[in-house]
């Protein structure tokens, strides 16, 4: 059976609402999911689909004037949706680390890397200035720095990209949380750097039996790196099961068309990839009924849509929203036989 203390986070009916023209719309529509210790969990979906939404919400990190937060997000016991500002920053930094997409919009420009690194274990540590320095340097030898105490001299500028999120992970990493929200950390990096960070991301995650949620565009990163797969649809899951389920077994369209748009071989320039028409709806454009994904598959018909799609376990584990996937078919191809079971499809 599973430890308790396994469970680092317990996401039930997440709901996040930004206010536009003074109304609130979701962007985040009834999530639900969880992060255990010694995984990975990628979160998974185009630009706009609420991926970040989901990551500011755990983080606390967002303008509480304008945005409405409902719905539990449990660590361990404490609910982090309405925890009050003084607790939330003692926990981030802390328990949660956080990794975002541009390493130099997380640093500081006008102070040494090394010395915002050691700001962090000032912070939520009592140790004392010569300890602090010690951890940075062990904190940079971990991350894969070379010439640590050179390094620590350095201002962000004078580092190349791949180095500056090498800092960020340090920083991210220095209190040993339990938990580490990296949102789109290799995007911004060349594709051999992103290799290096994704590889470190595991390594890390594998020493320290933290969990990870992992929020990426990109399937490739996810299949190199995740355990767990969420698949996220203007606003919603649609999609979760485990990493190999998702790539052998995919149900949802939304998720069959994203493998289907995806470079299977490196350099084949030959292959022929799926383009998805449409865009995802904008918080404003979102359809109330139906699935969402339906707009952008128009060959299946509107009648193998549920009214108001639940979302239902197909097999132990594997999570599908609406019942399309059973009728659902790329427009060039044959409807199939509508299909019951997922060995059977
Ligand atoms: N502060 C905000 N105020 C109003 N709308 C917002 C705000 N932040 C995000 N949105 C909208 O919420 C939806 C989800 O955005 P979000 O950034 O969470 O998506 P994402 O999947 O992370 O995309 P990206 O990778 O481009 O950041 C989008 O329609 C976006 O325009």
């Amino acid at each position: 059976m599973e430890k308790q203390s396994d469970l680092l986070l317990d996401i039930q009916h997440l709901h996040t609402a930004y206010r536009l023209q003074g109304k609130f719309y979701d962007a985040a529509d009834d999530v639900n999911l969880t992060l255990k210790r010694d995984e990975i969990l990628a979160i998974v979906g185009e630009s706009g689909c609420g991926k970040s939404t989901i990551a500011s919400s755990i983080i606390g990190l967002y303008d509480h004037q304008n945005t409405k937060v409902t719905g539990d997000i449990l660590y361990n016991e404490l609910n982090l949706v309405g925890l009050n500002e003084s607790l939330f920053n003692k926990i981030r930094g802390d328990k949660i680390g956080m990794i975002f997409q541009d390493p130099l919009a997380s640093l500081n420009p006008l102070m040494r890397v090394g010395d915002q690194v050691a700001e962090t274990l000032y912070y939520h540590t009592d140790m004392d200035e010569k300890a602090r320095k010690a951890r940075v340097i062990e904190l940079f030898n971990q991350v894969g720095m070379p010439n640590p105490e050179e390094m620590y001299m350095m201002y962000p500028h004078e580092l190349s990209g791949g180095l500056r999120q090498r800092v960020v992970i340090a920083m991210a990493i220095a209190c040993k949380p339990e938990i580490i929200i990296a949102d789109e950390p290799t995007t911004a990096l060349d594709v051999t750097i992103q290799a290096q960070i994704l590889d470190l991301l595991q390594d890390i995650q594998k020493q320290s039996h933290s969990g990870i949620v992992l929020i990426t565009h990109d399937l490739g990163v996810v299949a190199e790196t995740a355990d767990e797969v969420a698949v996220m649809y203007a606003g919603q899951i649609v999609e979760k099961s485990d990493v190999k389920t998702i790539f052998e077994h995919p149900l949802h369209p939304y998720t069959r068309s994203l493998l289907n748009s995806m470079p299977q071989n490196e350099g084949d320039s030959d292959e022929e990839l799926l383009v998805i028409h449409g865009t995802v709806p904008s918080l404003k454009n979102m359809p109330r009924t139906g699935d969402r994904f339906a707009a952008r598959i128009p060959w299946i018909p509107a009648s193998a849509h549920e009214e108001n799609p639940q979302v239902h376990e197909v097999e132990p584990g594997h999570w599908v929203r609406c019942t399309c996937w059973k009728s659902f078919h790329f427009e060039d191809q044959p409807a199939p036989q509508e299909v019951n079971s997922v060995s059977g499809e």
